[in-house]
């Protein structure tokens, strides 16, 4: 049974690098899948990994038909056994119900991958729509990690170096650029809603108002 798979979780936690897995695997054993992204960092009709892995895509825009697409591609005598979609948190919802009329009347796996939260914590609105509608959720098994150790599972993105709350939900970005105008870092809740990135606490680490005070000093 075709089905509509969400792999979800935070940035920079190896979404695109299973998305681009899956494709090897499947594009292995002779099968062809069509493979879509939306504004990844390695720029238009790509779908890129931190790992330096890089495959071509097709650039699914803001009113693009994922179902006319596939409709088109098969009529043309293209042949496509599956579907994969990174960075689906930035498509609209109804490019999501397009992804599920894939499965269900084209009958073709439909991976899709995106985060599920923007930066102030809110559902991006592909991400739920996909939650609404996707016959299986899968969290990826290696965790992103805060700062603290524990598992990340909020992004926080930093202006200047400075986490912010407030502002554009899309600003394509990096994890690990902090020097970069706008920069993105994964955190655990506990650090999200303190506003405690790594540079922070640092900060506040070296702050003599936390320092012990030595009575006798
Ligand atoms: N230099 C490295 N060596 C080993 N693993 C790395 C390295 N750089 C990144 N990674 C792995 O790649 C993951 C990010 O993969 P990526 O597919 O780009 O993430 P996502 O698409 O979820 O943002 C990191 O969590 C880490 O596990
Ligand atoms: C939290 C957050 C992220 N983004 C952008 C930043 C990146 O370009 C992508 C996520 O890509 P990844 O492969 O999962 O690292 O999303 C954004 O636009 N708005 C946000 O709030």
């Amino acid at each position: 049974m075709p089905e509509l798979v969400f792999f979800s979780g935070t940035m920079d936690c190896g979404k695109s690098t299973l998305a681009l897995q899956i494709e090897h695997n499947r594009s292995a054993r002779g099968l062809q899948g069509l493979i879509f992204t939306r504004n990844d960092r390695a720029g238009e009709g790509k779908l890129s990994s931190r790992l330096g892995l890089v495959t071509d895509s097709v650039e699914a825009g803001e009113g693009f038909d994922f179902y006319a697409h596939v409709v088109a591609h098969l009529s043309a005598g293209g042949r496509a056994d599956y579907v994969i979609c990174d960075e689906a948190q930035f498509l609209a919802p109804e490019q999501i119900d397009q992804l599920a009329r894939v499965v269900d009347d084209l009958e073709l796996d439909v991976f899709a991958f995106g985060i599920t939260t923007d930066f102030r914590t809110r559902l991006f609105p592909g991400s739920q729509r996909l939650v609404e509608l996707a016959d299986r959720i899968e969290v990826l098994q290696v965790e992103a990690l805060c700062w603290c150790g524990a598992r990340a599972t909020h992004n926080a993105r930093t202006i200047g170096g400075h986490m912010v709350v407030e502002g554009e939900q899309i600003v394509v970005g990096d994890v690990g650029q902090p020097e970069t105008v706008v920069g993105y870092e994964v955190l655990c809740r506990r650090h999200h809603r303190r506003r405690l990135t790594s540079a922070a606490a640092r900060a506040a680490a070296l702050s003599p108002d936390v320092l012990p005070v030595d009575p006798d000093a």
